[in-house]
């Protein structure tokens, strides 16, 4: 460990251009470049350049054309090829430079400050690619201030930096507020699907909607990929499905494949999976010790008695397994009602389960939006008169709600079950408090936004730039 003190950098302190003393810099120096998140580098002072230079791989522009920017990846660490920095830059120009073994290359230039002991600068950097160079930053005359006195037999003549600050809780802290690369999953242009796009490009992030089922894959050991129209797709910082139910299996396995290559997901596939199969998904909330009604499924119709008494007295519900927006949930009134909607069931090859029916809630149901490990907002659905279901599809109606903590706590448990960030949670109030009825990993943000008059999808960038930004990746070891 080295004693330095990383905090030394203060943005109040005077600036090179305040003009104070003579700062000595040997041929190498410790700098900092805050504006991508890389708060220590050791860099080669190269009067013989013009341009600072940063070696970077993964280079790749996105964003308007008007106003296009680059992602690069950085290794901070000499022989650390596990660390690896993500950064985003504007793009200021274009450049041909010519290193010093004659070759010339067209590299984007980019702005950042240089941090240097007490003191900071705006500096210009090109990016390069080129494998092998010794050091991971070069830096030229143009970034050097008149009050710099170069002394080439020395080195380090500046405050010393250390490498652990990339271990450190501080790197989530400081992190810049990189502009990131965003895929929505999604083969619907609805109000969900615009508001992800509206705000995520309000944050500066580029946001692109993908049809899912247009992407396809290469799955092999060492470089598995995502493609999309002919093309690769890139990089993406982070995926947010929508899945619609009826093409969860190849959904979830595209979304596998962006977890495969290390791209971060809102919603994993497994969690996706599971919560969509309302069998499963029970399986797993009864697996958690999450309240939810009384829940019984049998395959042979020889069990249809069994089945029914499991559950209890009528009335009942009975509910397909892949039933959305209400459409295939059944209240029984009598036993001998319960026992005609299941053979009808059957006689159709349909999946179900036979569910105790919680009158109490009295056609009502409480919609908790979860995001990251907490509920944003809730709203309680009302059925159209005469209706027990409160889905809004079957014209139902919502407003904002206050939840307890019991009803805050079953949401988060029940998000966190599947391990969803995003996750519309459905609960009966019933009178032995709440139980949940389902969890919905594309929950639509339309109705919630209403309901609550709050900006919800801020808050899910929010999280995904929590998620994101900060974290140094570390790389899978892949055979060269
Ligand atoms: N066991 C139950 N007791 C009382 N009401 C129920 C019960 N199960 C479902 N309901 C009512 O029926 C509505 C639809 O049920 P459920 O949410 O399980 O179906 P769904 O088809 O998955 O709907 P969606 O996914 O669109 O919300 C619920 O919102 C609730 O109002
Ligand atoms: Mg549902
Ligand atoms: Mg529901």
């Amino acid at each position: 460990m080295s004693d330095t003190d990383q905090s030394q950098y203060d943005p109040e302190a005077p600036t090179a251009d305040g003009g104070s003393q003579i700062l000595r810099f040997g041929w190498e120096e410790w700098v900092g470049l805050p504006d991508l998140g890389l708060p220590a580098l050791k860099c080669k002072v190269d009067t013989g350049a013009r341009t600072s230079s940063l070696h970077a791989f993964d280079i790749e522009t996105f964003g308007p054309k008007n106003a296009p920017k680059v992602r690069f990846a950085v290794h901070p660490i000499p022989g650390r090829d596990d660390l690896v920095i993500p950064c985003s830059a504007d793009i200021i120009d274009r450049r041909t430079v010519t290193s010093s073994n004659g070759e010339s290359e067209e590299r984007y230039v980019i702005s950042s400050t240089l941090v240097v002991g007490h003191e900071a600068w705006p500096i210009e950097l090109t990016l390069t690619n080129r494998l092998g160079m010794a050091s991971h930053m070069l830096l030229g005359r143009e970034a050097l201030r008149d009050h710099i006195s170069i002394v080439a037999t020395d080195r380090f003549c500046q405050p010393e930096l250390s490498y652990d600050v990339y271990h450190s809780t501080s790197m989530r802290k400081d992190a810049p507020k990189r502009a990131l690369r965003i895929a929505v999953l999604s083969r619907e242009d609805n109000y969900s699907t615009r508001r992800l796009v509206e705000e995520g490009e309000k944050r500066g992030h580029s946001v692109e909607v993908i049809d899912t089922t247009r992407c396809y894959m290469a799955i092999n050991s060492k470089n598995p990929e995502v493609h999309y129209d002919g093309k690769r797709l890139p990089r993406y910082d982070a995926v947010i499905p929508r899945i619609g139910a009826s093409i969860t299996p190849y959904g979830t396995a595209v979304i596998r494949q962006f977890e495969t290559i290390g791209t971060y997901c809102v919603n994993g596939s497994a969690g996706i999976t599971a919560s969509r199969d309302k069998l499963h998904a029970h399986q797993v909330l009864s697996r958690h010790r999450i309240d939810m009604p009384v829940t019984a499924f049998a395959n042979s119709p020889k069990d249809t008695r069994n089945l029914i008494d499991l559950v209890g007295s009528a009335p009942l519900i009975v509910k397909l397994l892949e039933s959305t927006q209400g459409k295939g949930v059944v209240l029984a009134e009598t036993k001998k009602a319960a026992e005609s909607v299941i053979s009808a069931f059957r006689g159709l090859k349909a999946n179900f389960l036979v569910q105790q029916f919680v009158k109490e809630a009295a056609g009502e149901d409480l919609r908790c939006l979860v995001i990251g490990n907490k509920v944003v907002g809730a709203m309680l659905r009302t059925g159209a008169e005469g209706d027990f279901r409160s889905n809004l599809h079957q014209g139902g109606t919502a407003r904002a709600a206050r939840i307890s903590k019991a009803e805050r706590d079953a949401a988060l448990k029940a998000a966190k079950a599947f391990g969803l960030n995003l996750a519309g949670v459905d609960l009966l109030r019933s009178s032995e408090g709440p139980k949940v009825l389902e969890v919905n990993s594309s929950p639509g943000l339309e109705g919630i936004e209403k309901a609550t008059k709050r900006n919800q999808v801020e808050k899910l960038y929010e999280e995904i730039e929590l998620r994101v930004r900060p974290a140094p990746v570390r790389r899978r070891k892949t055979a060269k």
